[in-house]
């Protein structure tokens, strides 16, 4: 089921979104074995809005990435931008490392300018003057146009990258760990210039993020993902300061080492499935205090009574009703 978060109309929605990669061939070369990296993933994303997705290492947050950025054929399931399928032109993605994702050969105005002249006939002087508009929206100057990549930065490297991802024109711009490569100082610059850029732009945002004090500083929504699965999906506040699932419970209190540490009430003996091999049932069961009778069955994404998020756990009220204070009693 999709998760409806807001009452705002979802610029993005993705249901039961699958892939599978071949992992292994046999002396004929016919596959032996896959790679489940995502399982089903369903979410929401309103225009304007932030999503960020979190996980640990391998649970297929890159590869939602890159299917949404038409870089991955899903096995099954659907996207849908503004309600339509197939289309990834109002969306780009820009990347964890501009180092590597920069063409090398380009100068900066044809890197920026490179979505706009692969799409369509523009003028040379054209593409340079949109250039030299969007490198000063980014904090760029004009005249550094006519240099390459080598000879930025990091961070105005990256800076180089989201002023490509802008020149598209797109709503939805994919952000895959766009900081956790720059300096602690300048991963500070550029964060503030992607939240103005979403002012000014009315952007959505899916950010990818490892780190906990930057997703609390620009989440309105939070994901977080398990094995190819979206386990619990809400506002950031109440995902956050309220975790439910277990899973998002162990992933919150092991920051910044995911996954070494466990709150009370939930198990961690780190035997994290293969994904390879999936179990059945509830995928994180093996690793959960609460599991019980019935979590061997496939657990849908389901909301919370309370509407504050959605959930793939059948214990979630019982986890939830554990947690919450005991009521005030009235006064007589
Ligand atoms: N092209 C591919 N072929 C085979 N397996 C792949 C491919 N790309 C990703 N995988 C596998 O799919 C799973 C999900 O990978 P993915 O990179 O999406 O995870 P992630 O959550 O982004 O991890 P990280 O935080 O380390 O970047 C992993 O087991 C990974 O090894």
């Amino acid at each position: 089921m999709n998760p409806d978060l807001s009452p705002l109309t979802p610029l993005l929605s993705v249901k039961n979104l699958t892939v599978r990669f071949p992992a292994g061939r046999d002396w004929l070369g016919r596959v032996k074995a896959h790679v489940h990296a995502l399982n089903g993933v369903d979410l929401t994303l309103a225009r304007g809005q932030t999503l960020c997705i979190v996980g640990e290492s391998g649970c297929g947050k890159s590869t939602l990435a890159q299917v949404l950025a038409g870089l991955v054929r899903p096995t099954s399931g659907s996207v849908e931008v503004a309600g339509k399928t197939g289309t990834h032109q109002p969306l780009q993605i820009v990347f964890q490392d501009p180092g590597s994702s920069l063409d090398p050969r380009l100068r900066v105005w044809q890197i920026i300018t490179e979505p706009v002249f692969l799409r369509r006939r523009v003028a040379r002087a054209q593409l340079r003057a949109m250039a030299a508009q969007l490198a000063g929206q980014v904090g760029l100057r004009a005249e550094q146009m006519d240099r390459y990549p080598h000879e930025f930065s990091g961070g105005q490297r990256q800076r180089i990258a989201i002023a490509r991802a802008l020149s598209a024109d797109p709503a939805i711009v994919v952000l895959d760990e766009p900081t956790s490569a720059l300096d602690v100082s300048v991963q500070a610059q550029i964060l503030n210039l992607l939240l103005d850029l979403q002012r000014e732009r009315q952007l959505a945002y899916l950010f990818i993020s490892h780190d906990m004090s930057v997703v609390r500083h620009i989440a309105d929504d939070v994901a977080v993902m398990y094995l190819g699965q979206v386990v619990e999906i809400g506002a950031a506040d109440d995902v956050l300061g309220r975790p439910v699932h277990p899973y998002t419970q162990l992933l919150l209190a092991s920051v910044p080492v995911i996954g070494r540490l466990a709150p009370d009430g939930v198990a961690d003996n780190a035997q994290i499935p293969s994904n390879r091999r999936l179990p059945a049932g509830c995928h994180f069961r093996d690793r959960c205090s609460y599991a019980a009778s019935g979590c061997e069955q496939p657990q849908p994404l389901m909301p919370l009574a309370d509407g504050s998020r959605w959930l793939r756990c059948r214990r979630a009220h019982t986890i939830d009703a554990d947690r919450a204070p005991a009521p005030i009693p009235p006064q007589a």
